[in-house]
């Protein structure tokens, strides 16, 4: 650990919160299809796993991080929990939470399952531009977890309405790069746990506990030679709308599509130059999928804007306020995106128009 890092405490707390959850998410996804699975109103799914990854990183938290009122905003709820049938999901989320914690070792507790439904509530915070919040996405990615593909614990703790500090477990990524996803046959490990805090850079190690190692953004300068990672899901990402960023730029990559803030992780440490996000109309950004990815990025040396070239604003409550999509790169190619990402916009928008 660097000295004279003001939050070195929390982040070993935060580390070992979400190591401890990724042991669970682990779990559940060698046997996903046993595991219960719901629709949340907006028709995103939810897990066993979302539920037990949120109570587990929350708890960690409180026993470990003792200074202060405990704040957390996380983005799953108890509405599911309350629905009719819900009884029996409510017992797999607490046998899997006994289960981790007996077979982790660090603490001694059993959770009842009034326990569980309480635990879950402690991340109904509403964040905002005073104090300490801790922000947790317990699975960012559900999509790709129950796919057996990429997903993240993603944490990060905001203090002052700023993100100072981020950490990212990403059980299936390749500890050294991306391009060793496929086969895995250069003998990469897998499970990799990206950190950052404020003005002391980002790192990472192995999620069984590697040293750490100083990471940084790609010093590609010229675009012709970025690849540029967007979502799986194209749901959630317009990819036309990035396939036409990229022309305009000359990329000649094509995309690399993959769930999670595992993208801000893998564009930390190089593996890609570029990470374009644009959301359908009338989609709201909430602050636990980009906070601790975030971070990350910048402490790598990258920069993380909204559309229109703003920096990314986190004291505004549970929900980003901005201007239609997240775009990150390094200093160098950021100008051009800039240029090619409105320029693009722009055009679209002219096209709607004539419809
Ligand atoms: N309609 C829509 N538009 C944009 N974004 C949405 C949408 N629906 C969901 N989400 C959020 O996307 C989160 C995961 O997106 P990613 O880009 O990281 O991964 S993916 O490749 O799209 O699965 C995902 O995070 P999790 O719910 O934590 O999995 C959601 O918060
Ligand atoms: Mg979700
Ligand atoms: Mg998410
Ligand atoms: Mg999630």
């Amino acid at each position: 650990m660097a000295s004279g890092n003001p939050y070195a405490a929390e982040l070993a707390a935060a580390k070992k919160a979400v190591t401890l959850a990724a042991k669970l998410c682990q779990t559940v996804q060698q046997d996903i299809m046993h595991s219960g699975v719901q629709a949340k109103a907006d028709k995103s799914p939810v897990t066993v796993a979302d539920y037990g990854s949120q109570i587990l990183v929350g708890f960690s938290l409180k026993m470990d991080v003792s200074s202060g009122p405990f704040s957390l905003v996380a983005e799953e709820a108890l509405d599911e929990l309350r629905k009719d049938g819900a009884e029996e999901i409510l017992e797999d989320i607490t046998d899997l939470v006994n289960e981790t914690i007996f077979d982790d070792g660090s603490y001694n507790i059993s959770f009842t399952k009034e326990g569980i439904l309480s635990a879950i509530d402690d991340g109904k915070s509403e964040g905002g531009p005073s104090g300490r919040h801790w922000v947790l996405d317990p699975i960012d990615g559900t999509k790709g977890f129950l796919r057996g593909d990429q997903y993240a614990i993603a944490l990060a703790l905001l203090d002052e309405g700023k993100v100072v500090l981020g950490v990212l477990a990403c059980p299936n990524l390749p500890l050294s790069s991306i391009n060793n996803i496929n086969g895995n046959s250069s003998g990469d490990k897998v499970g990799a746990l990206f950190s950052a805090t404020i003005g002391c850079g980002a790192q990472v190690e192995s999620l069984d506990g590697s040293p750490p190692q100083k990471i940084s953004v790609c010093s590609i300068d010229n675009p012709v030679n970025a690849s540029f990672f967007e979502s799986y899901e194209s749901a959630h990402s317009m990819h036309d709308l990035t396939r036409s960023i990229a022309e305009k730029l000359g990329v000649q990559a094509p995309p690399v599509r993959i769930d999670s803030q595992a993208k801000y992780g893998a564009l930390a440490r190089g593996d890609g130059a570029i990470y374009l996000r644009f959301p359908h109309k009338g989609y709201r950004e909430k602050i636990w999928d980009h906070a601790g990815g975030s971070i990350v990025v910048t402490e790598a040396g990258g920069i993380v804007t909204d559309a229109a070239g703003k920096d990314l604003d986190f004291s505004k409550g549970r929900f980003l306020d901005l201007d239609t999509g997240i775009i990150a790169t390094n200093k160098e190619l950021m100008p051009s995106l800039l240029k090619a990402v409105q320029e693009a916009i722009k055009e679209t928008n002219q096209a709607a128009s004539l419809l």
